[in-house]
């Protein structure tokens, strides 16, 4: 089942980040009492990073426990093991280096420097999701609690780009992209299958360069020319944008700005 989306806008960028980290702590804490632990995938890009800083400051993080909490990433810049520009180094930096997680419960994805050449460790990524997803979820991936995604200023989210192979793909969970038209050029993606496994689906965008993306994805374009058109939850898609990135939505779904 798809969610129709639900738009919360936010003053500006940082309440943005604070409220969305608020809202993240508690899904967690309440899927970990009911179910004894949480799934999160995390994003890459500066509305994700922001979402990580503001969390690493909240008091509340302590609620979580952080020994039960699984990782996985909706993409990865595919380059050498500790380059500032991975997804995985900055998440650490923000936030993961400072909570005592469950190494066994991170899963980044795969390094340049690694064995494996780009499609090869975007395989191995399906097949360690695959390992991790049990008889109720129902097909290739676990059923993630929240899975996260940066909106790009091109529609594009986690390294969906539009018009690229990969947004078209309907098989595979994780596939290697080649030519993304922002650097790195290489890069490892969740696809949108593996995307729509999730119980939530939360699209973050913020700033005035995010405007025009968010009122095109959101004003009925295709997945293909507008990635983050194809990205939903099965029971919940979030668009969570500052007032600069709502600021070209159509009247009919600019929801009140919280103050
Ligand atoms: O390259 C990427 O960009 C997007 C969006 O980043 P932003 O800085 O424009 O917010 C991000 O979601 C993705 O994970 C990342 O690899």
């Amino acid at each position: 089942m798809s969610a129709a989306p639900q738009l919360v806008v936010h003053r500006d960028k940082e309440l943005m980040a604070q409220a969305a980290a608020a809202r993240l702590i508690t899904k967690i804490v309440d899927a970990q009492a009911a179910r004894g632990y949480a799934s999160v995938v995390l994003t890459g890009g500066r509305n994700g990073n922001g979402l990580l800083t503001a969390l690493s400051s909240s008091p509340a993080k302590d609620a979580i426990d952080w020994s039960r909490l699984d990782l996985w990433w909706g993409d990865e810049r595919f380059l050498p093991d500790g380059d500032p520009e991975r997804n995985y180094t900055q998440a650490k930096e923000a936030l993961l280096d400072s909570v005592p997680l469950n190494p066994a419960r991170v899963h980044p994805m795969p390094a340049s420097d690694g064995a494996y050449e780009v499609d090869a460790a975007a395989g191995m990524y399906a097949a360690e999701l695959t390992a991790a997803a049990g008889p109720e979820d129902h097909g290739p991936v676990p059923t993630f609690d929240v899975l996260m995604l940066g909106v790009g200023p091109d529609t594009h989210v986690a390294s969906l780009f539009p018009e690229l192979p990969a947004v078209r793909e309907t098989e595979r969970s994780v596939v290697g992209v080649h030519g993304a038209p922002k650097p790195p050029p290489i890069r490892i993606t969740l696809t949108l299958p593996a995307i729509r496994a999730a119980r939530e689906v939360w699209l973050l965008a913020a700033g005035e360069d995010k405007a025009n993306a968010a009122a095109i994805a959101l004003s009925g374009a295709g997945e293909v020319q507008a990635p983050a058109a194809g990205a939903y939850g099965r029971s919940r898609t979030l668009w969570l944008l500052d007032a600069a990135a709502a600021s070209q939505l159509p009247r009919d779904l600019y929801p009140p700005a919280s103050p």
